[in-house]
């Protein structure tokens, strides 16, 4: 039986990667218009692929295409008989094999806007600029450039700089673009893709939330089969909610989610997420308190990837015990366990850049899943792997997740351990989770919560002097951090209001004991990073 998986029961465009900042933003755009699309890296080889894509599309790349060591297109993805679609290097890759001579490096580098004028012939090679005017402004990101046109092809568009700035083969379903139209500085990019993936291609617009979870269910039903019992560290985070949920609605309480309690927890956070995951989703959860070993354990501890080490082993710890217990009372073994992994994180694994330097270790708490699989012997289950984050967010409203739930700012699995500078005390922890309450409930009240990517506070334990209530003070430091971001890669600060952040100031020096001075941090992601450490 073939497995059902999104692209053997969705259309699919295949989009093979040649290093492009925007590959995956292709990805993005397409499932916008509700058709699936997948990226792989360009090194793929068709015989390897194991499904049929409807169409295919080339991304840009840094690479030149005449360069020794340039990566090129399996040959045989142009034998398949499917519309291909060049972007950048890949219009490039699409003429070079032609012929070598047909790319050269340009004599000025064209970054930023270009006016195209788009050329009509009649018939298929006029589908791809189907609907859009003649006169389009398009964002150029390159050096390179065609100089001849390929042989069997027509000029669909040019620009000042570019001669050849669209092509369209005369009889084949072959195009290629000098511009990108994944990015939203290419005004009509979005009419564009969607008339190469819906016109040209045929790919039904059938993706969507509604029709993934029935699949998925499915898959899961067929994957786990009709006694495993799947182990989920689930911390009430949108990930892995919506996939506890998931979970839930396809083998019912042969799911267990495990909360832990690692005594850095937001205020009140156990027992509101035990509430809504218990009642309101059904889900079949087990909180587990080990606050006193995880605090007794970070004694002494003032390193940050200290921390996050002995935090990710600690949790590790809990969930292989509590696999333990379910195997006691089920007499069954724990086969799988569940994680929240998102398409963001596979395509940071498969994308042709190679991979990227650590900052921190981050992933689920410091690599729960792969020492859990080595330790216990559990096999990894991941049912929004093909997912982006919106799209989870859509998948969680489709399954009568709260949109309070839905819409939850991120929050890290050390938790407060990691805005906690240094060591880590149940004191320093109390206040500072005092003190983000406090800050978490204004913003809320201002309606600013969904406006901000995340936000918190934090504990400088430096001391400063203050004077209260004619008192000299010595104490603390609060540190609020509130970011604007799209992916969390990079970040701006939000900018608050002088007033709301007086307003914040004063009630933190006010409420949180120890603490005397209140400061925003200004940083950007670049050069910061989101959290503290
Ligand atoms: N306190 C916790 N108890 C159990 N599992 C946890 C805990 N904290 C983190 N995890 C696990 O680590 C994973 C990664 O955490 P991460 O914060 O990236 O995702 P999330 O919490 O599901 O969603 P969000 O990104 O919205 O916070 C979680 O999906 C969960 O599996
Ligand atoms: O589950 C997690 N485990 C971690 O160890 C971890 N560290 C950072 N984060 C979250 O990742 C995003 C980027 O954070 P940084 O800019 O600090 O690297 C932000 O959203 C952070 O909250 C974590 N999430
Ligand atoms: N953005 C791209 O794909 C650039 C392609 C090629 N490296 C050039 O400079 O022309
Ligand atoms: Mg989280």
């Amino acid at each position: 039986m073939t497995e059902v998986i999104p692209h053997n029961s969705f259309d699919t465009i295949l989009v093979l990667d040649n290093g492009s900042q925007y590959t995956h933003l292709i990805t993005r755009r397409l499932r916008e218009i509700n058709v699936y699309s997948e990226m792989l890296p360009c090194t793929q080889k068709l015989a390897d692929l194991g499904w049929s894509p409807k169409g295919i599309i080339l991304s840009g790349g840094p690479y030149s295409v005449y360069e020794k060591d340039a990566p090129h297109i399996d040959p045989a993805f142009f034998d398949l008989g499917v519309p291909i679609l060049g972007i950048c290097y890949g219009l490039q890759e699409i003429a070079h094999r032609l012929h070598a001579d047909n790319v050269v490096a340009g004599t000025a580098r064209e970054y930023g806007h270009a006016d195209l004028q788009a050329t009509r012939f009649g018939g298929h090679v006029d589908k791809l600029f189907e609907g859009l005017e003649d006169a389009m402004t398009v964002w150029m990101s390159h050096g390179d450039k065609l100089c001849n046109l390929p042989e069997g092809f027509h000029t669909i568009g040019t620009t000042k700089n570019s001669e050849y700035a669209a092509i369209a083969h005369q009889t084949e379903p072959v195009y290629g673009i000098q511009f990108h139209p994944e990015v939203t500085h290419t005004p009509q990019g979005g009419q564009l893709l969607k008339n190469f993936a819906v016109g040209i291609c045929g790919a039904q617009q059938t993706w969507t939330m509604s029709e993934f979870i029935g699949q998925e269910i499915t898959r899961i039903r067929n994957l786990v089969g009709p006694t495993g019992q799947v182990l989920g560290a689930v911390s009430g985070g949108v990930d892995s909610t919506v996939a506890a949920k998931l979970m839930t609605e396809a083998i019912g309480d042969r799911f267990h989610a495990v909360l832990v309690d690692n005594g850095c927890m937001r205020l009140n956070e156990c027992a509101v997420v035990k509430d809504v995951l218990q009642k309101q989703l059904g889900i079949n959860l087990t909180v587990v308190d080990a606050s006193e070993e995880f605090l007794a354990g970070l004694k002494g501890v003032h390193d940050p990837e200290q921390k996050r080490k002995f935090i990710g082993g600690k949790f590790i710890d809990v969930f292989e015990e509590e696999a333990r217990k379910i195997e006691a009372k089920n007499a069954g073994k724990v086969e799988w366990f569940l994680q929240g992994t998102l398409y963001p994180d596979v395509i940071e694994s498969i994308s042709f850049k190679g991979p990227s330097q650590t900052i921190k270790t981050h992933h689920n708490v410091g690599g729960i899943a792969e020492r859990l699989i080595a330790g216990h012997g559990l096999k990894l289950i991941e049912p929004l792997r093909e997912l982006f984050k919106d799209e989870v967010r859509e998948l969680g409203r489709q399954l009568n997740i709260s949109p309070e739930l839905v819409g939850r700012h991120p929050f890290p699995g050390p938790g407060l351990a990691i805005r906690v500078l240094g060591e880590v005390t149940k004191e320093k922890v109390d206040a500072a989770r005092h003190a983000d309450h406090i800050f978490i409930s204004m913003i809320r009240e201002a309606g600013l919560y969904d406006d901000i990517g995340q936000a918190y506070a934090a504990l400088d334990p430096s001391r400063a002097v203050g004077v209260m209530g004619d008192k000299r003070v010595y104490a603390n430091i609060i540190l609020l951090r509130a970011i604007s971001t799209k992916d969390f890669m990079t970040a701006t600060p939000y900018p608050f209001s002088y007033e709301f952040l007086t307003k914040v100031s004063t009630r933190i020096v006010n409420e949180v004991q120890g603490v005397c001075r209140v400061a925003y941090d200004f940083t950007s992601k670049p050069p910061g990073t989101i959290e503290m450490e």
